[in-house]
């Protein structure tokens, strides 16, 4: 079995919370109210500043050329494109600051890039690229045509074919990288995966909750 397909299964409990979050249900039959997902948009530009970070810091990692290239171009790509998204919905982006969640998740995602283990980094960044095309994915069944929704915008970016190739290329560098792995390393990258997937699911319940500092 694949290191994906395995990751995939340990963790089908966290994605069946995830679908049953009021904040995915709300953007499936466009429910959801502006103020939650302002507050999300908001903490998502900060959250996708700090990804871009580690994607260009596993880039930076990367010892094939190629790999480099899909991570340097992930980073672009989060900065620019899905930042655009972002811009389209929040008006005032300086005024955000990061919610306890969100910098909890970015603070893990940068400290596996500073632990000596590519594989590790590269199968936490994972689940940010896969359970969104999972979501996305749902959201675009349950909702139909996108024309008119009020959140048709955010599900079509995250059900886009190019998206979910960027998935797929995703997904083969993390088996290669599991492939030549130790016991041990192949262990750390499934932790890394699982707690990157348990932070997914806390950052809408975040922005559901519209999460602030208890003082
Ligand atoms: C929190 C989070 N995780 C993942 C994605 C998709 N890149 C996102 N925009 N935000």
């Amino acid at each position: 079995m694949t290191f994906t397909t395995d990751a995939w299964t340990r963790t089908a409990g966290v994605r069946t919370a995830i679908d049953e979050l009021p904040f995915v249900q709300g953007l499936a039959d466009g429910t959801l109210d502006r103020e939650r997902f302002t507050y999300y948009m908001a903490q998502d530009a900060l959250y996708l500043a700090d990804y871009g970070r580690v994607l260009a810091a596993l880039a930076s990692q990367a010892t094939d050329p190629d790999e480099m290239l899909f991570w340097a171009e992930s980073a672009r790509t989060t900065v620019v494109v899905e930042r655009e998204l972002h811009g389209a919905h929040v008006a005032d982006l300086a005024a955000a600051r990061r919610s306890p969640t969100c910098l909890a998740y970015t603070s893990y995602l940068a400290s596996l890039t500073t632990q000596g283990s590519y594989a590790v980094a590269a199968a936490g960044v994972l689940p940010c690229f896969w359970i969104y095309q999972d979501v996305g994915d749902h959201l675009l069944r349950q909702a139909g045509a996108l024309d008119g929704h009020a959140y048709g915008d955010w599900i079509g970016m995250y059900s886009d074919a190019e998206f979910a190739a960027s998935v797929e290329r995703a997904k083969a560098i993390v088996d290669r990288c599991a492939e030549g792995a130790d016991d041990s390393t192949v262990q750390r990258m499934h932790e890394a995966y699982s707690t990157a997937a348990r932070y997914e699911w806390m950052f809408w319940d975040a922005a559901w909750r519209r999460e602030t500092w208890p003082v």
